[in-house]
């Protein structure tokens, strides 16, 4: 695999150089701090993170088997859930019990598994609501009418900079429902930008995304970072895993079981055993692999010294 040659990239590990391997441990330049977050389903413990630091201006991925809490905590983090306990602050200031609306205009934005792009709408207008919560709602009163004008213009620019940027330009004016999987992501990833938010958080940015434009999301994930951007983002797919994040946190039955750089993690006893005995769809590594190959050729030898 080529080394990532972006900007931000040499900056991130830089910034994560010396930092210990274990799970909570804390970061020189934490954008988000979380503490004894809990979720409880009926008499499951969905999550229960003890601490949780990231830093800043880097790619963390979070992994883990399925129901690992990976979602229910991406939900409880943006106010789209409420913890049974917990605290966590974003650039220091307290979040919890804030609206999800009130999260992203702080700077904190997240995509979702299943995309909540508006089928009906057009790709225009799903990229518009992406910025309500701005002034504009406020502002519609006759006095304030020039100025509203002035930031609905300024959210139609930002709109098409963002289609540009994003290769949906000429889908503008398509309804949101007739784009591929891949596009809709896209489409996601750009509405998020519209608050141009500090901290983006993309919940498996890769599911159902073809092999064509999956080389291109990657390329805009990087390009989240070299704007100085926090990515933290939740995915099975482990060659995403290895090849864009800079730390990768991972969970197992609500905790935090392991952290560090991709190399230490898939090579942590702690993350080979979380994924033991839960069905997954993707390896873990390419060590793995290899063992598991060595084992298979050492029991055909022996069954061909038998015979
Ligand atoms: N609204 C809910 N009601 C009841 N149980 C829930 C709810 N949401 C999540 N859970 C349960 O909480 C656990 C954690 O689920 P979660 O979706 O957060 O895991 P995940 O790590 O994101 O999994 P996946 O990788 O499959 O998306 C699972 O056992 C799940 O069934």
């Amino acid at each position: 695999m080529p080394a990532d040659t972006t900007p931000g990239a040499a900056a991130a590990t830089a910034s994560l150089a010396g930092i210990q391997n274990v799970p909570g441990v804390p970061k020189p330049d934490p954008i988000l701090v979380g503490s004894s977050i809990s979720r409880s389903f009926g008499g499951l413990k969905a999550v229960d993170v003890e601490h949780l630091e990231v830093q800043r201006g880097v790619i963390t991925a979070l992994i883990g088997p399925n129901g690992a809490g990976k979602t229910t905590l991406f939900n409880l983090l943006t106010g789209f859930d409420v913890p049974d306990s917990g605290q966590w602050q974003l650039n220091g200031k307290p979040l919890h019990k804030v609206p999800a609306y009130k999260v992203a205009r702080r700077g904190m934005v997240r995509t979702f598994q299943l995309t909540k792009v508006l089928s009906k709408l057009t790709v225009m207008e799903n990229m518009r609501l992406g910025a309500t919560g701005q002034r504009g709602e406020k502002f519609w009163s006759a006095p304030f009418r020039s100025l509203w004008k002035t930031q609905e213009d300024e959210i139609t620019t930002r709109a098409e900079d963002l289609l540009t940027r994003f290769k949906l330009d000429a889908k503008s004016e398509d309804f949101a429902g007739s784009l591929s999987g891949g596009q809709r992501k896209l489409l996601e990833m750009a509405r998020a930008l519209m608050v141009d938010p500090e901290l983006i958080m993309l919940d498996e940015p890769m599911a159902g995304v073809n092999p064509a434009l999956k080389q291109s999301l990657l390329g805009h994930v990087k390009s989240l970072r070299d704007e100085g951007r926090t990515v933290l983002f939740v995915e099975h797919d482990m060659d995403m895993v290895r090849d864009i994040s800079d730390w990768v946190v991972v969970m197992a039955q609500g905790t935090i079981v392991a952290e560090g750089t991709p190399q230490q993690v898939m090579a942590d006893q702690a993350v080979i055993d979380a994924y033991l005995g839960t069905h997954h769809d993707t390896d873990i590594s390419e060590a793995d692999e290899t063992e598991v190959e060595a084992a298979a050729d050492a029991e055909l030898d022996q069954e061909a010294d038998r015979g």
